[in-house]
């Protein structure tokens, strides 16, 4: 199988590289001048400096060339994901899509995997989501993944395509579980960097930490995922990486406005349209989601932190 990179982000570039240890990449960018410089200079130095791209990697802006692959791996912001489908479909319709992104479609309410079969409904699609930063992935660190897709013969064979002596995926069919594990981490993670900035300390960080998944496990359950799945690298196994490091965007982006300094990074924080999809999603169907009801307050400045934990301080004693 020919492996594809669309979105030269850190995720993308990444991937590319940990990946281009045993196969000839491609890695398509939408910015021309930025993946001509990548292609000659060997480094992205927007999202991953510092990061030698490995030889068998090839920087294209050209799409002819970017969706040549069998398999394409879409490592482009959730938000951004369903434009880029409808205006590709044509191209797209036909190959294996593996999204990367971690979020919920705010204009949809839908998971990345759920967002192309919105478009392209017959299209082999898969989630490739779990623990792993970018910069961990570029300089062959071990990590381990879940790889999600209905079909269960093609998850296989995608699964030995990606998979490196550094890289192990694991394999699921609960595409809604590992979707919403990953999605819903971003979300926890910003209110534990807030924690963390306005320094109430590391033991509320673990109880939000603790909280915050018993809510992810509510939702996804409201939502037809299995318990185990979020049990999983997805699940479990990012929400320990993304709430614990400040590695994570989501954690720092917490942080600042637990801090109460000003955000001004370009980078990619999708726990916060995340946050307002899941509310939303949550009033809908009448599922407790304390914590993101609270951190949309919060980012809206409609309530202070000191307010916030008071709120979720306050909530009925209960059962655990
Ligand atoms: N950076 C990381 O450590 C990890 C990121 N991810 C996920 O990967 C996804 C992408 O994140 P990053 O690569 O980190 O973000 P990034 O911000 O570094 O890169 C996103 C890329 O998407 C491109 N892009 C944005 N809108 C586009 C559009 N409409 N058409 C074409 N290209 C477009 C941008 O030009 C950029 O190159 C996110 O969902 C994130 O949660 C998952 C695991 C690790
Ligand atoms: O998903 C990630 C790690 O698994 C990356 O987290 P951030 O998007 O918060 O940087």
């Amino acid at each position: 199988m020919n492996i594809g990179i669309i979105g030269a982000g850190a995720f993308g570039t990444g991937l590319a590289n940990a990946l281009a240890t045993q196969n000839p990449i491609s890695l398509w960018g939408r910015d021309a001048q930025l993946i001509e410089t990548m292609q000659s200079e060997r480094e992205n130095a927007r999202r991953l400096p510092g990061v030698v791209l490995h030889p068998n990697v090839t920087c294209t802006h050209s799409l002819v060339h970017g969706l040549q692959a069998d398999v394409l791996l879409l490592c482009l912001p959730t938000q951004q994901l369903a434009a880029f489908v409808q205006n590709n479909a044509n191209k797209l319709a036909g190959k294996i899509l593996i999204a990367c992104c971690k979020g919920v479609d705010l204009a949809t309410g839908k998971g990345p995997v759920d967002v192309i079969h919105s478009i392209l409904p017959t299209a082999s699609a898969g989630i490739l989501t779990g623990p792993s930063f970018a910069i961990d992935i570029a300089k062959g660190l071990p990590t381990a993944l879940t790889l999600a897709m209905d079909d269960s013969d093609l998850v296989l064979e995608v699964q030995r395509a990606l998979s490196t002596s550094n890289l192990r995926l694991y394999t699921t069919d609960d595409v809604q579980g590992a979707q919403l594990g990953g999605a819903l981490k971003n979300v926890i993670a910003i209110g534990c960097g807030a924690i963390m900035g306005a320094g109430l300390g590391d033991s509320a960080r673990a109880a939000l930490i603790t909280r915050g998944f018993a809510e992810t496990q509510r939702f996804a359950d409201a939502m037809g995922a299995r318990p185990e799945t979020l049990s999983g690298l997805s699940g479990f196994g990012d929400m320990t990486l993304t709430c614990t490091c400040d590695k994570s965007r989501n954690y720092r982006f917490g942080y600042a406005m637990g801090a109460g300094t000003e955000w001004t990074s370009t980078e990619t924080v999708e726990g916060r349209s995340t946050a307002y999809a899941v509310k939303a999603i949550a009033a809908s169907k009448n599922i407790d989601m304390p914590i993101a009801q609270t951190l949309c307050a919060l980012m809206d400045g409609d309530i202070t932190l000191q307010q916030a934990t008071v709120a979720l301080l306050s909530r009925p004693l209960t059962q655990e």
